[in-house]
C-alpha cells in the first residue's frame, strides 16, 4: 500500500498591520503586547508587528527581547535611486524589518499595483533577506460572480516569484469586502479558498508548497479569532484594526494557546 504525506506542522504567524495608525507613543502597545506574551508561556505562534516606516526602529527597540518581530507594509522594487518617496527592501532590513507585506488590497487599489509588480517586490525583500508576505483576494463583485477562486489562482501565479520557500513566502489571503467591515466569510467558505491556495503552493512549490504559511485576513476579531484559525490550511492571520491596541492583538494571538 502506497505511503500517504502526511501535511507538514506549520507554526502559525499572527500579524499586524497597522496601516497608517500609529506616532512614537504607540510604543506602549508594543512594550503591552511584549509583557502579555511574557506573562504567557503557552502561545504557539510567531508574532509580528507592522507599524508605518517611521516607527519600525523605534519599535525593533521596544520589541529588543520580546516574541515580537518588526515588519513593514510595503516595498520599492529596486535597490535604490531616484524614486521619490519610496523605501527599499534593503532599507527596511536596515531598519530593522524582518517580513514585508506586499500587494495588500490597498496598494493594489490605490496604488494600481499589478501582479507583475508585487512579484517584483517579493523578489526585492527575498533579495534583501525579508521575508515577504503577498496578498491576495477578491473584491464582493468579483465574489458575487463567482470568480473567487480564479481570481486568487491568477494572483498567485502572478505574485509569487518562482523560488518561493516556506522560509522567504508568506500568503496571505485577504477577502476585500470583509477588510475593516466587520463581515468575514463562513469557515466553511474560508476552508474553500485555503484549501485552493493549498493546492496551487503544492502544484507550483511542491513540498516548500506544502509548509508555506497561509494566512487569512479581514475583519478578524478575538471574538471569531477561534473559530477562524481553527480552519484547516490556515496558518495564522493578517490583522488590521484589532492589532492596535495590545489587549485586542492578544486576545487573537489566544487562539494558539
Ligand atoms: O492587513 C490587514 C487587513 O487589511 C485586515 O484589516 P481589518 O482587520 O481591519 O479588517
Amino acid at each position: 500500500m502506497a505511503a500517504t504525506k502526511k501535511a507538514p506542522r506549520v507554526k502559525a504567524l499572527v500579524a499586524g498591520n497597522w496601516k497608517m495608525n500609529g506616532l512614537k507613543a504607540s510604543k506602549k502597545e508594543v512594550s503591552g503586547l511584549a509583557r502579555l506574551l511574557a506573562k504567557s508561556k503557552r502561545v504557539r505562534c510567531d508574532v509580528l508587528v507592522c507599524p508605518p516606516a517611521t516607527l519600525i526602529p523605534l519599535l525593533k527597540e521596544e520589541a529588543r527581547g520580546s516574541k515580537v518581530a518588526v515588519g513593514a507594509q510595503d516595498c520599492h522594487a529596486k535597490v535604490s535611486g531616484a524614486h521619490t518617496g519610496d523605501i527599499s527592501a534593503e532599507m527596511l532590513k536596515d531598519a530593522g524589518a524582518s517580513y514585508v507585506i506586499v500587494g495588500h488590497s490597498e496598494r493594489r487599489a490605490d496604488h494600481g499595483e499589478t501582479d507583475a509588480v508585487v512579484r517584483a517586490k517579493a523578489e526585492a525583500a527575498h533579495r534583501a533577506g525579508l521575508v515577504a508576505i503577498v496578498c491576495v483576494g477578491e473584491t464582493e463583485a468579483q465574489r458575487d460572480a463567482r470568480e473567487t477562486l480564479k481570481v486568487i489562482r491568477g494572483q498567485l501565479k502572478g505574485s509569487l516569484p518562482a523560488d518561493a520557500t516556506a522560509k522567504t513566502t508568506i500568503v496571505a489571503y485577504e477577502p476585500v469586502w470583509a477588510i475593516g467591515t466587520g463581515r468575514t466569510p463562513t469557515a466553511q467558505d474560508v476552508a474553500k479558498v485555503h484549501a485552493a491556495i493549498r493546492g496551487a503552493l503544492v502544484k507550483r512549490f511542491g513540498d516548500e508548497g506544502a509548509a508555506m504559511r497561509i494566512l487569512y485576513g479581514g475583519s478578524v476579531k478575538p471574538s471569531n479569532a477561534v473559530e477562524l484559525m481553527g480552519v484547516e490550511n490556515v496558518n495564522g492571520a493578517l490583522v488590521g484594526g484589532a492589532s492596535l491596541k495590545a489587549e485586542d492583538f492578544f486576545g487573537i494571538i489566544s487562539a494558539y494557546i
